[in-house]
């Protein structure tokens, strides 16, 4: 299946604004499942679009194997219909006039495939689509989720090797999200192809992607594999955006940071600690750097609890918050001890970049106690 490479691409929508995708360079590996994950307006859908051909770059080039598709030094543009690269946005803009079936059937009789093997690839689609039955119902008499199915179908009848898509679960309701992103990793699987996926839901980011691309405000802040984004951020901002609740930031001078970093072996010098809320322990009885709190708030969010807690410090209060799956037996304005996992903390320099992280100190780890992960 296909790679897409991404070299400085840069795209300004006029001379005066300010890039809406600023110099975004790396490779969508071959197969892979791709996120590019960001809050609203950080340059997403502009990414998206210019790999399918619907927008210009402004610099930059882009490459599928060794193919440049778009590169404004060489002079190149191939067009969206001949890059071979199948397409679903939010909105699915199924032809209102045609049946699922001719909806279905409508790219594959623009390739001029024969009618019979048109029919049995139709019938191919619906059954792994599981939108038996629809076939001769118009997308106005289908709910959002059956036209959902039914605009992964159209796509994915013609194989492309590339398929791009933007927010395509947004419109649904929770537990059909939940469905179709099974079905989405199922497709991937079955069909090999290579996904680049645009979400602001870091969750369902999480959930799918082998890669996630991180961006703000124009800019990549880290390509990397999904379980490193989480568990080795490149910096302050990823570190913030990824990971619900949030994590806990400290001024690293504050005595708490200093208690939790010194108890990991973490003693690089760091504007800021951060510290997963899952990674704070709470107790009644001293241990080696713990500090006191008092216990704010206790909030049940299904499953889980979320803890708020403030901890008396030199500069002022410092509240933190917990995220713990055992219910707590705490109550609130009552005092505990905090302590928090080495593999939960890591530090930022003023700059924001990451400086290190704790490393776990459980027995079957014979790593050092700290160090850059
Ligand atoms: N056609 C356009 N003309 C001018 N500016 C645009 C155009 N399309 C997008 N922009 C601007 O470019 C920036 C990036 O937009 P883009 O749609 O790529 O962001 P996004 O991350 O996909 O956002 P969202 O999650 O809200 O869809 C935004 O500031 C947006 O206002």
């Amino acid at each position: 299946m296909p790679k897409i490479t991404l070299s400085h691409l840069t795209k300004r929508y006029s001379p005066k604004a300010a890039a809406a995708v600023d110099n975004i360079t790396f490779t969508v590996e071959d197969g892979s499942f791709t996120c590019i994950l960001g809050p609203s307006g950080c340059g997403k859908s502009t990414i998206l679009r210019m790999i399918a051909g619907l927008e210009t770059l402004s610099e930059g080039e882009i490459d599928v194997d060794g193919r440049v598709l778009d590169s404004v030094t060489k002079g190149i543009f191939v067009p969206p219909e001949k890059r071979g690269i199948g397409l679903v946005f939010q909105s699915y803009a199924l032809w209102p006039h045609m049946t699922v079936a001719q909806n279905i059937e409508f790219g594959l009789k623009i390739q001029k495939m024969p009618a019979a093997q048109r029919k049995a690839r139709v019938a191919q689609m619906v059954a792994t689509l599981r939108i038996e039955g629809l076939e001769d119902r118009y997308p106005a008499q289908l709910s959002g989720g059956q036209q959902q199915r039914v605009a992964l179908a159209r796509t994915l009848a013609v194989t492309p090797g590339i398929l791009l898509l933007d927010e395509p679960l947004s419109n649904l309701d929770a537990a059909l999200r939940l469905t179709m992103r099974a079905e989405l990793s199922r497709l991937h699987r079955e069909f090999g192809t290579t996904i680049v996926f645009v979400t602001h839901d870091q969750w369902e980011a999480m959930t799918l992607a082998t890669h996630i691309a991180v961006m703000s405000k124009g800019a990549l802040q880290q390509y990397a594999p999904a379980s490193q984004i989480y568990e080795a951020p490149a910096n302050r901002f990823v570190a913030d955006f990824i990971g619900n609740p949030p994590i806990n930031m400290l001024p690293a001078a504050s005595h708490v940071a200093r208690s939790f970093a010194r108890a990991a072996g973490l003693d690089a010098p760091a504007h800021e600690l951060g510290l997963r809320p899952e990674g704070i322990t709470l107790g009644l009885s001293e241990s080696a750097g713990a500090v006191t709190a008092i216990i704010e708030s206790i909030l049940p969010t299904g499953g889980s609890w979320l803890v708020e807690l403030t901890c008396a410090d030199d500069a002022g209060p410092i509240r933190l918050v917990q995220s713990t799956q055992t219910p707590p037996r705490w109550r609130v304005g009552q005092a505990v001890y905090v302590s928090a996992l080495a593999e939960a903390m890591h530090l930022f320099s003023d700059t924001g970049a990451r400086i290190a992280s704790g490393v776990s100190r459980s027995p079957d780890h014979s790593r050092s106690s700290a160090g850059v992960i």
